[in-house]
């Protein structure tokens, strides 16, 4: 008889993928959760984590594997925290992320949208990224780079990844050889030394840019080594180094000194040309920001005589390519370095009736009482802060497009914007930005009701 105890093997089928990437299962009238399977799998689990009504398995044997199950495109895939779905068929992923937007919509949410779109799957499930940012380390001399193992600090040491744009794989092989003879960061004793590398290409200007972070001082020659590399890397516009002292997960610092080329490269989106630098946000898929613009357009529908506004807008990516077809966007944006980057972006694209504020949206939002047609939201994962939720609620913009890579935050912030009766939740559009991850963009529309 099996028990229901740590150690416990007992064989399940698993049904649905849930939002951290694991599959779930069911044995009896309890739930069992299983990292690197696939709906439809028949399974021989050990038991590893026991509560009274779940559990978290290790699979010991795949007894039957599902249809949807495929062989991972990396060889690290089992191990590398990075991707959770690798072995996943490509469709299964679609519908995962499809029912896990339904899911929070209605069980945190606790609404129904007027309209629930298919998702809109991405034309490149592999070699998307245009940019990663590896933290480093040294094993048996030798520097490595990679992602995480799955819930440790442990790094898995990679050559290639194919999620990343392939043009960013010889970078990184040769990197790391170069970065040999220079001081490498030491998480556990916080010895100073180099403790990231990021790469992040423009992928319609091919223009690629390195960005070292380092705790400590610049050891001297490591500006003339990133000379080198210019001359050496057809495509490398630009190597910055990043200033980071805190202990901590924290990838960048404060401060960003160039150390050969230009500090920013070039990318091309829904018609525009964007300057993004080392530590600036831009959405990772430059192929799906722009189907995300597209949906905006297409939602927003733009007469010529709408006033936009753009809160958490980044360097302009979702309102720039709107600004010539309505009357004034305003964007409103944290990070100084992105808000200056907003502002050079409209200017190179000849864009007269957009402007960038560096604030804070829960404090910025409060004091404006302008009237606003159209409220884009992009807010980080947390979601938005409750002084920009009532702000909202007071200003009553008719309508909401509100941008998130978390459903749980975003059906949390819908319920809270809709529970007044204030507006209707019309519209729910997820979109696959992170193929091979359990991760999904999401687009809401809300209107007055
Ligand atoms: C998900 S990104 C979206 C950026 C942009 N909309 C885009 O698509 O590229 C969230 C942005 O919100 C900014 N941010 C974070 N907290 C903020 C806050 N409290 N007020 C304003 N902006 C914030 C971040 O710096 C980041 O640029």
């Amino acid at each position: 008889m099996t028990v229901w105890q740590q150690g416990a093997t007992l064989e399940l089928t698993i049904d649905s993928l849930n939002h951290t990437g694991e599959g779930v299962g069911r044995w009896q009238d309890r739930v069992v959760f299983v990292a690197d399977t696939v709906p439809g799998d028949r399974l021989r689990v050990r038991l590893t984590h026991v509560k009274r009504q779940y559990a978290h398995g290790k699979v010991l044997e795949v007894v039957q594997p599902s249809e949807q199950r495929v062989r991972p495109s990396c060889i690290v895939a089992d191990k590398c925290g990075g991707c959770q779905w690798q072995c996943v068929a490509y469709g299964a992923q679609l519908a995962a992320k499809e029912q896990l937007v339904k899911e929070a919509i209605a069980r945190i949410g606790h609404l129904e949208p007027q309209t629930f779109l298919p998702i809109l799957a991405a034309p490149n499930p592999l070699g998307y990224r245009n940019k990663v940012t590896y933290p480093l380390g040294r094993r048996h001399g030798a520097v490595v780079a990679g992602y995480y193992q799955k819930g440790s600090h442990h790094l898995v040491n990679l050559n290639q990844c194919p999620v990343q744009d392939p043009r960013l794989n010889p970078l990184l092989t040769v990197l790391k050889q170069a970065l040999q003879p220079w001081p490498i960061y030491n998480e556990q004793t916080h010895e100073p030394g180099l403790r990231h590398l990021g790469l992040r290409i423009g992928q319609r200007t091919g223009e690629q840019l390195i960005t070292l972070v380092l705790a400590g001082t610049l050891p001297a020659g490591l500006q003339a080594e990133a000379a080198g590399w210019l001359q050496q890397f057809q495509g490398v516009v630009g190597v910055c180094v990043n200033f980071n002292h805190q202990v901590g997960n924290r990838i960048f610092g404060d401060e960003t000194q160039v150390l050969a080329g230009r500090p920013y490269l070039w990318e091309e989106m829904a018609g525009l040309r964007f300057q993004i630098a080392a530590t600036t946000f831009f959405q990772v898929n430059t192929a799906q920001a722009e189907q995300l613009v597209t949906t905006l357009r297409e939602w927003i529908a733009p007469t010529g005589h709408e006033r936009l506004l753009d809160l958490y807008c980044g360097v302009g990516t979702l309102s720039l390519p709107l600004a010539g077809a309505v009357a004034e966007v305003i964007g409103v944006e944290v990070h100084p370095a992105s808000v200056q980057q907003a502002i050079a972006n409209s200017q190179h694209n000849g864009i007269h009736n957009a402007r960038f504020l560096c604030a804070k949206a829960e404090e910025w939002l409060p004091q404006f009482n302008q009237i606003v047609d159209v409220l884009i939201l992009d807010p980080p994962r947390k979601g938005c802060d409750r002084p920009v939720l009532d702000a909202i609620l007071r200003n009553r913009p008719p309508r909401i497009l509100y941008v998130s890579c978390h459903p749980a935050t975003l059906a949390r912030d819908l319920a809270y914007l809709c529970a007044t009766g204030a507006y209707q939740l019309t519209k729910i559009q997820p979109l696959d930005m992170f193929p091979q991850t359990a991760h999904v963009e999401t687009v809401a529309l809300l209107t007055i009701s």
